[in-house]
């Protein structure tokens, strides 16, 4: 007897143990979890009704959800709508404390499929619903002063606009195109600098010439000279024997466009400087001076007065250059483009690859709040990922979160751990590779940083198809 009685005794304990767990555990969640009866009598409420509530558990507990819907301390019960349809329900709630919340009640059945229970989970949406309205507010403001959508259509690519610092700059870069002035275009990676130039030169009586473009930071150091000036016959070892004409000669009569001038060696940049100021260059192992009816165009992400300060770049060559400045802001600073050109890439990304595909606001809310540090290349890119990657035609916030993660390379440890060696080298050098070349943009820099040479970098990039 006294046996029986210990081990009901122990069961009894390791029962009450279990019990006070599950309380614990359920009162450790961040969302309210509140429960009652077939008739909507509370029988448990977690501790984190206060943080939506103000009242502590107590305040519910052994109460019918009528009497709390009758004193006012609930509204809008998604429990009694379960109870009334015995179906999942979702609802917005507003509480006193200001806090708004997500409510969904899930009806819980016996073995004869009978009402038992009514579990509610409540989510607090207050940061969500807030930025909402203030997206809200600054759109309705925006739409009060709206500007017109400016689009334009360049060699089959379109640039398209709302934003008035956008504008400003794009008309500042008409009024000058017939001119023969050099133009210089600051701006962060991605905001639209080559576009811009190909703007400029459309606009301009050179628009049926040749429109070259440069990026002096993809070509190698020792290439670049010949690759600009071209070169005699016989020059070096290893060239053609009839000898070359550069791209500076390809552009006579057109615009010269030079990306990413700040990664001009120092030592190229004298010849540079005497081509602008003299329209006249010698090509690599010649005597002979050759003329040359160009219009520059440059553009840096750099800052090219720090360089100067560093004596990196040459001030006689920057100001020779910086004729006409222009300026694209960053995407972040001209919200109203994230939203047009979110739409804007979607449609071409569908009719591209054929599919029909939508995002729900909440998902337009979330690309808007992003900060897009790579501009407008960033989210065409990331548009078009999900266009050909999903299978929804509605997307969701809950579908982003994988392509979010893909989008800026987050590192996923659970499944290096899963990989081949080879394959889990392979991801990293990517991972490693895609950073590098979102922070530094061109092969030579990411050479440096990565500390290998740039044939290497540049054969890695087409291995994992960067570029
Ligand atoms: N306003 C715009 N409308 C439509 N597409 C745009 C717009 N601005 C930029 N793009 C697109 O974004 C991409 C990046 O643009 P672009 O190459 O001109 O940027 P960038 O500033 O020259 O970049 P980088 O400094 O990295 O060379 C291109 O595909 C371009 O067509």
């Amino acid at each position: 007897m006294l046996g029986i009685n210990q081990s009901l005794h122990e069961q009894l304990e390791i029962a009450l143990q279990k019990n006070k767990e599950f309380t614990q555990i359920l009162n450790s969640s961040y969302d309210e979890i509140f429960v009652t009866d077939a008739k909507g009598n509370v029988l448990f409420v977690s501790e984190s009704c206060k943080h939506f509530t103000g009242l502590p558990p107590e305040a519910f507990m052994n109460k019918n959800i009528r009497e709390l819907v009758a004193k006012g301390i609930i509204t809008n019960s998604v429990t009694l709508k379960t109870m009334a349809t015995h179906t999942i329900h979702s609802v917005e709630q507003e509480y006193p404390s200001g806090k708004t919340v997500l409510a969904t009640a899930k009806p819980v059945f016996d073995k004869e499929g009978k009402l038992y229970r009514v579990v509610c989970n409540s989510r607090d949406i207050s940061e969500l619903v807030e930025m909402k309205r203030r997206l809200t507010n600054s759109q309705s403001a925006q739409q009060d002063h709206s500007e017109p959508i400016i689009q334009k259509t360049i060699g089959g690519q379109k640039f398209i606009t709302q934003s008035q610092n956008m504008i400003s700059t794009l008309q500042l870069a008409e009024r000058i195109s017939p001119t023969d002035s050099s133009i210089f275009i600051h701006g962060e990676s991605g905001v639209g600098k080559g576009v811009l130039a190909k703007i400029v030169h459309e606009s301009s009586p050179r628009r049926n010439k040749p429109f070259v473009q440069v990026n002096c930071g993809a070509i190698p150091e020792n290439l670049l000279e010949s690759e600009l000036f071209g070169y005699e016959a016989g020059a070096f070892t290893g060239a053609n024997r009839r000898g070359k004409s550069g791209l500076v000669e390809m552009a006579n009569e057109g615009t010269l466009f030079l990306d990413e001038i700040g990664e001009m060696p120092l030592g190229l940049q004298v010849k540079i400087l005497h081509l602008v100021q003299d329209k006249a260059f010698k090509k690599v192992g010649g005597t002979v001076e050759k003329q040359v009816d160009i219009r520059i165009i440059s553009a840096t992400n750099k800052n090219l007065m720090q360089m100067i300060e560093e004596k990196t770049f040459r001030q006689d060559l920057y100001y020779r250059l910086h004729v006409v400045p222009l300026y694209i802001p960053p995407l972040r600073e001209r919200k109203q483009d994230i939203s047009l050109l979110t739409d804007y890439f979607l449609e071409k990304f569908c009719s591209k690859y054929s599919r029909s595909v939508e995002l729900n606001e909440d998902t337009k809310l979330l690309i808007q709040l992003q900060e897009w540090k790579g501009n407008v290349r960033e989210l065409e890119n990331f548009i078009e990922q999900i266009v050909v990657t999903t299978q929804k035609p509605m997307i969701s916030m809950e579908d982003l979160p994988l392509a979010m993660k893909q989008m800026i390379h987050n590192e996923n440890h659970l499944t290096l751990q899963q990989m081949t060696l080879k394959k889990a080298v392979e991801e990293t050098e990517k991972q490693v590779l895609s950073h590098a070349l979102k922070q530094h943009k061109t092969t030579r820099k990411i050479a440096k940083a990565l500390g290998v040479n740039q044939t290497t970098i540049m054969r890695k990039l087409r291995k994992y198809k960067l570029t």
